[in-house]
């Protein structure tokens, strides 16, 4: 009965028949609203998103390819663009190899547009709901009425308002098997409004249901809840405030994705409006350079435009030719974001691979990319209980909050305020995945106090006086494999033919300025990290640098030779066999290690991970010390 009675009378299915191009153009503009389903599986949640798809005459999606290829027939543009919006999300999430388990589903009323992200299955449940949950604007999240608020329920809660999600439907279903009964209703509400005032959601709309039946799905109230005085989902769904709206009222932000120059007489800075509005006259500066400007012109596809908001694509050229390129943000002169580089932010893990504390990753936020560290976190979130954890790392799933330093300023909101310049996602440098998601809370205030001073003497003057090209040589290798003994032999050499350097090694850096550093994974990255700092400080002096640690990993050796100047950076792979240093055994550490008497030795219990295109090799088994320096040396000659 609840089928019929809430099925409406739709006008598109004529409209689709008689004149598609009116059909396209009415649904171009119509605002779209992305929201995400949770719930554990026998929640009902498949029944509803069905029951909404159905109610709603969705247009399926090969539907709606036929449409496409349709409306690509006959000349309309205007559906392509939403559906592009679809892929498109998954696309970059593919390219960067994350394992997306969302399935997003469009359907569309009278009234809007609809992405439903559909998070299934309990596994790996935070990393698809970050995914699903990161770009909707609201969630619904469905209780069962017989089993009430469950820690499924908190969870999922929990999760969607620290991804920002500020409109919450909470769908007490299968009302049906509850014979309608008002106080089992009321009951779950009570409970939920008691938990969700403890994690910051101050209001939401409670809706009963049978997804099943179709109560309250599309009308209401249903004739089995009389009882029932709010809106139908469907209804509650089409007209809630969705969140481009509200982004239009916020400062005007566009981070820019690209400079158009077509040709010389036209530069244009194209992207996403993320927040506010723009016309031209528009006062703007450009961040971080803090450069000001005003806008000339708004220029798209269609032609100029008077004015754009948040949610548009546009090209802006301006009054004043300034600098501005890819990454920089465009925003309101009178009220800018911030720049910092040191940040506490909420991190999700994704990555079945741990943090790696200290260790260099990709950080994208809006158009920029940056190279940063995760410190070790805070704390943790248990996502059950809400309880905050002691953590030294994050794992798959986890959920902590750490403080990240960024190599280079950022533009940047906080995440509650602005989602796209306050939302990151961290990269593996090596694999290319996908290892973080987080959200920025606020820049450390040691990072706004804390600027680059010019200094007149550059690093070209101070190599110039030394008559030199600086270089950081840096050796790793095993233990025992000969780094200290070939580097100082390399060292004694370059003396004789009057070169500036200075050897860095185990004697005066692990003994005095890493003294607090041991040998866990965390430890040896920031040794590395620390010793990368001093080695670039002692090239920008002019001196030719030798290292001398193992330095196991690569990415931390990748770190270093990013930090450095174009071919500054010598990898120098002492290549002697774990057998050969194992046997050379000389301060008496592998057979410790074999008796298990020292835990993580490198080669033993602790990975070696030898470099893949070393710019030079030593064999120490066929060479001597003086021999392998005398190559090396042959290899970096001229040093002017
Ligand atoms: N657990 C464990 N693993 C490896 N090495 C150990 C360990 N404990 C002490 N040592 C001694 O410390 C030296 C290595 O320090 P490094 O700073 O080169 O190591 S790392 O680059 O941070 O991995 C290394 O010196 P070398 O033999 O000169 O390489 C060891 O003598
Ligand atoms: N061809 C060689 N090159 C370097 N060291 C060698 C060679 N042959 C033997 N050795 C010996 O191996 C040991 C290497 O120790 P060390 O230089 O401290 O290594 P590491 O700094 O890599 O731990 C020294 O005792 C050195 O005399």
């Amino acid at each position: 009965m609840a089928d019929t009675a809430n099925t409406p009378a739709y006008e598109s299915d004529a409209l689709i028949a008689q004149d598609i191009d009116a059909y396209l153009e009415a649904h171009q503009h119509k605002t779209m609203l992305r929201f995400i389903t949770c719930g554990s599986v026998d929640d009902g949640k498949s029944t509803l998103i069905g029951r909404l798809l159905y109610d709603s005459k969705m247009i399926f999606e090969d539907q709606l390819a036929a449409l496409e290829s349709d409306s690509r027939r006959i000349g309309t543009q205007g559906q392509e663009i939403d559906f592009a919006l679809l892929v498109d999300g998954l696309a970059a999430e593919r390219e960067q190899g994350i394992t997306i388990d969302v399935a997003y589903r469009f359907f569309s009323t009278e009234k809007r547009k609809f992405i439903v992200a559909d998070c299934p299955g309990h596994e790996q449940y935070t990393r698809n709901m970050v995914t699903g949950a990161s770009t909707a604007d609201l969630a619904v999240i469905l209780v069962d009425a017989r089993k009430g608020v469950l820690v499924q329920t908190r969870r999922h809660s929990f999760l969607c308002h620290q991804l920002g999600i500020r409109s919450v439907v909470l769908a007490v279903n299968k009302m049906d098997l509850v014979g309608y009964d008002r106080a089992v209703f009321e009951r779950i509400v009570a409970d939920y409004r008691d938990f969700a005032a403890t994690i910051g959601i101050e209001n939401f709309t409670a809706i009963p249901i049978s997804g099943f039946k179709g109560d309250n799905i599309t009308a209401a109230p249903s004739a089995n809840t009389p009882w029932y005085d709010g809106p139908s989902l469907i209804d509650h769904l089409e007209s809630v405030e969705v969140l481009s709206a509200a982004d239009a009222g916020k400062p005007f932000r566009m981070p820019v994705q690209w400079v158009n120059r077509p040709d010389l007489d036209f530069r244009g800075f194209s992207g996403l409006i993320a927040s506010g509005t723009i016309a031209s006259g528009d006062a703007v500066r450009v961040l971080p350079s803090g450069r000001t400007s005003s806008v000339a012109s708004v220029v798209t596809f269609d032609g100029d435009l008077d004015r754009a908001i948040a949610g548009q694509s546009v090209t802006l050229t301006l009054a004043d030719e300034i600098d501005c390129s890819r990454g920089n943000v465009i925003a309101a002169a009178d009220d800018p974001p911030q720049v910092a580089d040191q940040f506490e932010a909420t991190v999700v893990w994704l990555a079945d691979e741990d943090l790696h504390v200290g260790r260099g990753y990709w950080l994208k936020l809006a158009t920029q990319t940056v190279s940063a560290t995760v410190q070790e976190p805070k704390y943790r979130i248990d996502v059950n209980t809400m309880e905050r954890l002691a953590a030294k790392t994050l794992s798959l799933n986890d959920i902590g909050v750490a403080e990240v330093f960024a190599d280079k300023p950022l533009v940047f909101e906080p995440y509650a305020t602005n989602r796209t310049l306050g939302g990151f996602i961290l990269i593996d440098k090596a694999t290319n995945a996908t290892v973080a998601a987080g959200m920025l809370h606020f820049s450390l205030r040691r990072s706004q106090n804390v600027h680059w001073q010019a200094t007149d003497i550059t690093r070209e003057h101070h190599a110039a006086l030394k008559n030199q090209t600086p270089r950081v040589l840096w050796f790793t290798g095993l233990s025992g494999s000969g780094k200290s003994t070939i580097a100082n032999e390399v060292e004694k050499q370059l003396a004789l033919m009057n070169r500036h350097t200075f050897l860095l090694d185990g004697d005066n850096v692990r003994h005095g300025l890493n003294k607090d550093l041991g040998f866990t994974e965390a430890d040896r990255i920031e040794n590395i990290r620390r010793i990368g700092e001093v080695a670039k400080l002692m090239a920008d002096a002019g001196l030719i640098v030798l290292t001398a640690f193992i330095s196991p990993f690569r990415a931390e050796r990748q770190m270093v030779r990013d930090m450095l100047a174009e071919n500054e950076f010598i990898e120098i792979f002492v290549d002697t066999p774990l057998e050969v240093a194992e046997a050379r055994d000389v301060k008496g550490l592998y057979r410790k290690a074999r008796e298990g008497k020292l835990k993580n030795f490198t080669g033993i219990d602790s990975p070696y991970e030898p470099p893949e295109n070393p710019d030079i090799v030593v064999n120490t088994v066929d060479m001597t010390p003086e021999e392998a320096a005398q190559y090396i040396i042959r290899r970096i000659l001229p040093l002017k």
